[in-house]
Order: C-alpha cells, then structure tokens, then sequence
C-alpha cells in the first residue's frame, strides 16, 4: 500500500507589462494544474475604482494613502470564474472602463496602497490548496519572491496594441495608435515608480509571446511547472 505524501503547494508568480497575455495564460494554466488563480491587477484596479467613486483627488498621494485602508477588497481565486468585490459590491465589469484604466497608475504607485495589497495578495498565497497562479507586475520580485516559478512575459508594443485593440468595444473602442500609446503611458508609469515597479525577476524565465498563440505559451508555462514539480521529487 503507498502512502500519500502531501505535495507543498507551488506558487507560481506571472509578471510583465500590458497586453502580454498574462490574464489569459495564468487563468487557463491555473485551470490545467488544478491550482487557484490570482488577478492582483484586478486589485489595483478596485482600489481605484473606490477611489474614483468616492471623490478622492488620486493625483494627490497623501489623500490617496489617508483612505487606503477603507475599501473591503475581496478576490475569489477559481480561474473558472474569477471574482472581486469592494465592500460586497461585484466590481468585475466597472473596474475594466476607461476612468479607471487611466487612473490605476498613479494610485498603485502609492506606497500605503502596495502594502495593504501585498499584504492581501500574500495571504491569499498563503492559503492556496495545490498551488496558485499570481499574476501582475512585481510578484516574483516583491510580493512572492520565493515562488516556485516565475515567469516574465513580454510582446512588442505593436502586438500588444493590436491584440488591446481587438478586445476593445464601443466607447472603449480606439485606434491601433492611439491604444499604443496608452500602452506605453501605463508602462513607463508602472516601471518608473519608486515603489515595488514593474520589473522581471533575477531568477524569471522570460517568454516572448509576440510570435506564439496563446495554447503555445499555455504550454510553455505548464512545462516550467512540471519541470519544477519533478526537481523537487
Ligand atoms: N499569445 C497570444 N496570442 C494572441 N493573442 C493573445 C495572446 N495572449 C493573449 N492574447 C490576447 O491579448 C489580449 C490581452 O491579453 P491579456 O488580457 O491576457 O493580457 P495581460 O498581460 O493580462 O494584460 P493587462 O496587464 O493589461 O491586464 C487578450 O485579448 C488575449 O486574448
Ligand atoms: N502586481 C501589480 C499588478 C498591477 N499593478 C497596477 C499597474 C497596472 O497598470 C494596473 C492594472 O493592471 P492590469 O489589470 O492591467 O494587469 O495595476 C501593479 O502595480 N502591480
């Protein structure tokens, strides 16, 4: 008879820039492993959404940082149908507009925001079952630098333009240029920030997704994990 020995959950982190593809491969890698799936943008997305709603000046740090602490963000971790909310109210859908899309930066870029965030998205690490897809721009380097597998991905900035644009409807709807070079705003803004920036990992596989489809990145990531897994046997 072979006794079951309990597997350490794997922690695996998913960084890069907008429009790499990280919400698409970490929801279907999440979903192939059995492992739980973290939108830490999403979270950063919320805050500021709360932040728009309730009149706060997100231009000005100090205001932004004296309420941080107010809004209840909650994150439901099944890549099937990933949730979050602020103080019990669905935010999935507002927290994808334009307002806050432009806004997002400059309140992530608030040191009293990153830790009361880092601190949420370490927890929710912490109590994954069989492991966790984390994705956003400085897990492997900040929020879990000791994840089993790191990942960074990247595109050029054209692919990454023409696949935002694809995705973009209505009022959301702009040109190929024009979501180019909002792109290239929020990228500056994310890697230029003094706290915890958008950056690749010493120890991070990057991954070029501009010449893969999405089932061929898929791949390469649940390779990586496998590969971890059997190292570690
Ligand atoms: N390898 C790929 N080939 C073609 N299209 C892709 C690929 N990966 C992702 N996409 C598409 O590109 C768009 C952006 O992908 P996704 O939302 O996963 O990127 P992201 O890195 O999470 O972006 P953000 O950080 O802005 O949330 C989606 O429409 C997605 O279907
Ligand atoms: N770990 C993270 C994740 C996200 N952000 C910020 C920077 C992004 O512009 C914004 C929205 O992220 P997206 O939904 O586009 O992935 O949130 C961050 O600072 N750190």
């Amino acid at each position: 008879m072979r006794t079951a020995v309990a597997e350490t959950p794997v922690i695996v982190a998913i960084d890069g820039p907008s429009g790499t593809g990280k919400s698409s491969t970490s929801k279907a890698v999440a979903e192939r492993t059995g492992f739980g799936y973290l939108d830490t943008g999403a979270q950063y997305r919320a805050m500021t959404w709360w932040m728009l709603g309730n009149g706060v000046d997100i231009a000005d740090p100090a205001a932004v940082a004296a309420v941080a602490d107010k809004p209840v963000i909650v994150s439901g971790t099944d890549p099937m149908a990933p949730t979050i909310t602020v103080d019990g109210t669905d935010v999935s859908l507002p927290i994808r507009g334009r307002a806050v899309t432009e806004a997002v930066s400059a309140v992530s870029a608030v040191p009293e925001v990153r830790a009361l965030i880092t601190e949420l998205q370490r927890s929710i690490a912490a109590h994954a079952e069989a492991g966790i897809v984390v994705e956003g721009r400085d897990i492997g380097t900040t929020v879990l630098p000791g994840a089993d597998v790191k990942i960074f991905l990247t595109a050029s900035p054209a692919v990454r333009a023409a696949r935002r644009s694809a995705e973009l409807t209505g009022q959301e709807a702009a040109g190929v240029a024009a979501t180019q070079a909002a792109l290239a705003r929020r990228d500056a803004a994310d890697s230029g920030r003094k706290a915890s920036p958008l950056a690749k990992a010493d120890d991070a596989v990057e991954v070029d997704t501009s010449e893969l489809t999405l089932p061929q990145v898929i791949e390469c990531v649940v390779t990586l994990i496998e590969a971890r897994k059997r190292s570690e046997r």
